[in-house]
């Protein structure tokens, strides 16, 4: 068997600041295989975010092993990470054509290319004929797809989505949630996403993994075994119930 995509080891953090130490994830492992769209659930503060910015090589971890990339999938956190974060966080001078190009500009990749591609993506999100708009122009749920097509414009290996539809109205989310499966598996992207969300979790996710209140402790770790396509009607299948009960369970919410 080939070494899975990413790997994580007994990955430690703790943070020090002002002579105080607080340690944010005391022991992480598990493995994410190519093309799998994993999410990462747990109470706010237990260390998602600290985890996701070690996977992008934001932050430095003080033990264990993180090692992303295999012989046929080689990876550079320069280039082949694409993030989405809670808010769209768009250059509000520039039009949505231009924000969305922004990592290419930046990694500095030919500009004629990236424009046709960044005119792709923005039809693979939903938001063709809104390129020459400003965000202001666009709803929340509009300009976070523009921010799914900026992490997508580089064609990174590895997408890493730290809450994104958390400021999302709960129709507007659920909408999101059925069009990332769709950008998924059109994609064919490798997608670690960190949520809060239990029911997000399960329906999202190829698997789920559970971290407990910090520091972030590995709970569980399961394949989440719904057919694909998704759909919303199996919110109401026993076992997604199953798997959701599972996780209010372990983090005590029962
Ligand atoms: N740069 C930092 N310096 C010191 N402590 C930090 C730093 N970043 C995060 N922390 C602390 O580490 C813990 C984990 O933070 P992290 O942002 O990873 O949690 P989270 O699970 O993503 O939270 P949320 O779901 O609320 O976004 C928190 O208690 C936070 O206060």
């Amino acid at each position: 068997m080939s070494d899975p995509f990413i790997r994580l080891v007994g990955v430690q953090k703790t943070y020090r600041t002002r002579g105080t130490e607080f340690p944010a994830v005391s022991e992480a492992t598990f493995n994410v295989e190519q093309g799998e769209l994993v999410s990462l659930v747990g109470p706010s503060g237990c260390g998602k975010t600290t985890l996701l910015k070690i996977i992008a090589g934001l932050h430095s971890h003080n033990a264990g092993e993180v090692k992303i990339g295999n012989a046929s999938q080689p990876f550079d956190a320069s280039r082949d990470v694409g993030m989405v974060f809670q808010q769209p966080l768009l250059l509000k001078w520039r039009r949505i054509i231009d924000n969305v190009l922004l990592p290419a500009e930046i990694l500095g990749l030919p500009l004629a290319a990236s424009r046709d591609r960044a005119r792709d993506l923005l039809k693979l999100v939903g938001l063709s004929g809104s390129e020459d708009k400003y965000p202001y122009e666009l709803s929340g749920g509009m300009q976070q797809r523009a921010s799914i097509a900026r992490a997508l414009v580089h064609d990174p290996k590895l997408i890493l989505m730290d809450e994104p539809f958390g400021a999302l109205d709960a129709l507007t989310r659920e909408k999101m949630n059925l069009e990332l499966l769709r950008i998924w598996q059109e994609s064919g992207k490798t997608i670690l996403f960190v949520t809060h969300g239990i029911t997000e979790a399960v329906f999202l996710g190829t698997r789920v993994i559970v971290l407990t209140a910090g520091p972030a402790r590995m709970a569980d770790n399961f394949l989440v075994e719904l057919p694909h396509p998704r759909t919303l009607d199996m919110k109401t299948h026993e076992k997604f119930g199953d798997y959701t009960r599972r996780i209010y369970h372990l983090l005590g919410m029962h």
